[in-house]
């Protein structure tokens, strides 16, 4: 039996909507393999009861079907489905790495990366990278049409996951056809200033660049306390704050010695418009591992 833990991961980061995303050093799903005649699956752990064990509707059933690699697949969840923190692509990440390595497939880790995305389009209907691509990858990574780019960052992150459901299908619903030509100057300049910081493990530069006028505040709404939380991080010392994913998970950047305090003000805050929440303090982190 393969055993292998993929990260959860942050899409976006407000400026890079749909090509931005980030692993982060915690939470993580862990997945172990088996070789087998037919695909079965197992889920246990966090939100487990909501996640169906057919391989036509689990991720990593596509992915198994995508390698031709039928095995007993056992998902210990870390990562809260429907969360914003690329639930299912971390099981889907951690999938391919593991059935690739279990059937000798002998792809290399990019390979792999579009091989988990059909789990995604399970899912969500779109074959998205953003988040499979930090999860197999680590770091920050940059997917486009033309593959994806990484980078090897380090910033330290809060990510905070209220008590909310928001699936991704619904929150594509939200985002708008179309932008100004104003906004698209504004993105492309906040999205080279946080590609800036990335390469600098700069948080200022990071936080500065999560700014985003187009997508963020339609799917705001959906977030019961969004505009509070994200004012509470920022009076506690965050550098920049968005929705992670989908949402409803809001994810901040700081300095290393503000993490408690983004922490508890965003749980705070979330508290305050009575809705529960759990704080991750975590940084941008390794992708997939394998264990023996
Ligand atoms: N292995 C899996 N792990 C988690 N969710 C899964 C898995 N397989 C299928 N799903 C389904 O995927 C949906 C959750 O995926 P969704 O993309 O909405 O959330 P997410 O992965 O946490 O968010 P995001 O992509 O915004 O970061 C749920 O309906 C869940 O049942
Ligand atoms: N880029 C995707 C991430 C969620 O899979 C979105 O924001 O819809």
């Amino acid at each position: 039996m393969l055993t292998v833990r993929a990260p959860a991961t942050s899409a976006n980061l407000g400026s890079g909507f749909d090509v931005f995303g980030v692993a982060l050093s915690r939470p993580a799903d862990v997945v172990r393999v088996e070789k087998a005649d037919r695909t079965t699956i197992e889920v246990t752990g966090a939100g487990s009861q909501y996640i169906p064990e057919d391989p036509e509707k689990n991720t990593v059933g596509a992915v198994a079907e995508a390698l031709s690699a039928p095995a007993h697949i056992e998902i210990d969840k870390g990562v809260r489905p429907a969360s914003g923190l690329g639930s299912s692509a971390a099981s889907a990440a951690a999938a391919a790495v593991a059935l690739n390595e279990l059937y000798d497939r002998g792809k290399t880790r990019k390979e792999l990366v579009p091989i988990a995305a059909k789990g995604e389009a399970v899912v969500s209907g779109d074959a998205h990278d953003d988040n499979v691509a930090p999860a197999i990858l680590g770091g920050f990574t940059i997917a486009t049409d033309d593959g994806v780019r990484t980078v090897d960052a380090d910033v330290p992150l809060v990510a905070c996951l209220p008590d909310i459901v928001v699936s991704t299908r619904d929150a594509r619903r939200v985002v708008p056809d179309g932008a100004k030509v104003s906004q698209l100057v504004e993105t492309v300049g906040n999205a080279a200033t946080l590609t800036t910081g990335m390469h600098r493990d700069d948080p200022d530069l990071v936080g500065a660049g999560m700014y985003d006028s187009v997508v963020t505040p339609a799917r705001a709404k959906l977030i019961d306390g969004y505009d509070d939380v994200r004012e509470a991080a920022f009076d506690a010392g965050a550098t920049g704050v968005t929705i992670s994913g989908a949402g409803p998970t809001v994810i901040a950047a700081c300095h290393e010695g503000d993490r408690r305090d983004v922490g508890v003000a965003m749980l705070d805050a979330f508290d305050a418009h009575g809705v529960d929440s759990q704080v991750y303090q975590t940084r941008i982190g390794e992708g997939a591992t394998l264990f023996d």
